[in-house]
């Protein structure tokens, strides 16, 4: 788990590097430079034969483009022209020595005062080193004029860091003026505000580069936000042991569908299945019979109406919601699960907009029980909210205060804890966005849970391999990934973790 800082923090670390290892302040500086080259010729953003304005602003993200301006001219980049922002009065000391270092190489440079008129771009590309994480407050006066001025050329953008004129944490608001970046290459750990689906009126992509700063000091920040990796998802793997069998990976039962929406429940049956639950059952109404036994024949059907008159022990975990519908008689129905419920639970979709419905409901949960709401769902639950940021923060009150886990659907999907930390999945993509992700995933949690993993680990397996089955299917080629062929690929995913 790698956690995430806020822009102070960042700076500190980077302080805290610069005393404590044996790196100068202006060479990690140049180590950034060639971390941020490195990056974007692999990710074939730039060219030789390109020309390039990089725009500089005087702080250390300035600095940052001169020394990139720098290593590109001695890489052999030829069509470079910088300029050089000079609006705040003061200049950083690595600023400064990067410009004494530029000055001699034959690349042109041109330096704006406030009064000065600002010239067309005749440049294809632009790099944009104005302003970093050092923004203290929203652009204004002359810096928002410069800002509008480069977004009104349409230029390629890939900014140092972050856009300039964009917040690293806090609100994101659509008020704010930034230079919109097409890519960003950003120092170390992802800032914060990249997570939100509000950063999209700044930026189009990010990508991480690591500069070296001291991770041991970092790790002992603290902070809300961890991001999953794929170790951590290795970590909390068990594959299969020998002798086994479907005795050992627990019995699923699913209350899905509803006559219109009977896909739901197959989806979500079928992702149980290919994550590895011992057996399915899922409960469906009468109509949905003939497509889950021919769809799905390794799968169990029970009706509604039989669903009590059984012990619900035989079952290991449940899943309550995929395509239910809204209707008294599911809001029975759920009263009625929750009445004395005695296994791990995932809810989602309809049986969450019950609980909306019906909160006192909530006191009836067990202890991590997993709910997976998306944007509208989270809000009909607690409360409508602006910002994602707001949101997120409330996800965690919810989540210590009721002791559950609450997993919120996002690109980046927050996984709010009962102990208050806030995992971020980072697998998955755009061309998921589509019908059925929703249920899969409920299907891939609650196969999890099944199999013994604890809540936690079901949440952080469970988004993991849901977006990282999705990512391996996009980098094939395939623009959209419909949930089943989603589903399809899961259990290979799980088989090379
Ligand atoms: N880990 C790190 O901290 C590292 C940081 N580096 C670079 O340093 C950057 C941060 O540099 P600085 O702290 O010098 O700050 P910036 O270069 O981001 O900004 C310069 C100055 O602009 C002023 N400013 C802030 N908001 C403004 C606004 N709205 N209008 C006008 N002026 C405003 C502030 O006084 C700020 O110090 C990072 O983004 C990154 O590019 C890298 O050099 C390497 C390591
Ligand atoms: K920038």
């Amino acid at each position: 788990m790698q956690n995430l800082l806020t822009a102070s923090q960042m700076r500190e670390a980077d302080a805290y590097t610069i005393a404590h290892e044996p790196i100068a302040s202006i060479d990690l500086m140049e180590r950034a430079a060639h971390a941020f080259i490195e990056r974007s010729l692999a990710l074939s953003l730039i060219k030789k034969d390109q020309s390039i304005l990089i725009c500089c602003g005087a702080g250390n993200n300035g600095g940052d483009g001169l020394a990139i301006a720098r290593q590109l001219y001695e890489e052999g980049f030829s069509a470079l022209h910088i300029w050089i922002i000079h609006y705040n009065e003061r200049q950083s000391a690595d600023f400064k020595t990067n410009l004494a270092r530029i000055e001699t190489l034959p690349i042109s440079i041109q330096s704006f005062a406030q009064e000065d008129e600002l010239p067309m771009i005749e440049q294809s590309l632009i790099i944009d080193a104005m302003l970093g994480s050092g923004l203290n407050k929203p652009l204004s006066g002359s810096w928002l004029k410069v800002v509008q001025h480069l977004n009104q050329a349409k230029k390629k953008v890939i900014a140092v860091d972050i856009p300039t004129g964009m917040p690293a944490d806090g609100h994101l608001m659509r008020s704010m003026t930034a230079l919109f970046a097409h890519e960003v290459i950003s120092f170390q750990r992802p800032k914060i505000n990249f997570l939100f689906p509000e950063s999209a009126y700044f930026m189009k992509r990010f990508h991480v580069v690591d500069i070296g700063l001291n991770e041991d000091f970092i790790a002992r920040q603290a902070s809300d936000f961890y991001e999953i990796t794929s170790n951590d998802a290795r970590a909390i793997y068990k594959e299969r042991r020998p002798f086994s069998h479907k005795g050992t990976y627990g019995h699923s039962l699913l209350i899905a569908g509803s006559e219109d929406t009977m896909g739901a429940a197959l989806l979500c049956a079928e992702a149980c299945l290919y994550t590895g639950s011992g057996l399915t059952s899922a409960c469906i109404p009468k109509t949905g019979l003939t497509a889950l036994n021919t769809r799905l024949p390794e799968v169990m059907a029970i009706s509604r109406e039989a669903l009590f008159h059984q012990p619900l022990k035989q079952y290991t975990a449940m899943a309550v919601g995929p395509g239910l519908g809204k209707s008294q008689e599911i809001s029975e129905l759920m009263k009625r699960l929750l009445a004395k419920p005695a296994m791990p639970m995932v809810i989602d979709a309809d049986a969450l907009n019950v609980l909306a419905e019906n909160q006192q409901l909530f006191d009836r949960l067990p202890p991590d029980s997993i709910l997976t709401p998306h944007m509208k769902e989270f809000d009909r639950l607690f409360g409508e909210h602006s910002y994602w940021y707001d949101r997120v923060v409330k996800a965690r009150e919810e989540a210590q205060q009721r002791k559950l886990i609450i997993v919120l659907k996002n690109q980046y999907t927050f996984i709010a804890l009962p102990n208050g930390r806030i995992l971020v999945n980072f697998t998955g993509n755009p061309a998921m966005a589509s019908g059925g992700m929703g249920d899969a995933l409920t299907g891939m949690l609650v196969a999890l849970l099944a199999q013994g993993y604890r809540a936690e680990e079901a949440a952080i397996l469970g988004c993991y391999l849901h977006g990282k089955s999705g990512d391996l299917l996009a980098e094939t080629g395939m623009a959209v990934v419909p949930a089943n062929v989603l589903i399809q690929n899961i259990s290979k995913v799980m088989g090379n973790i």
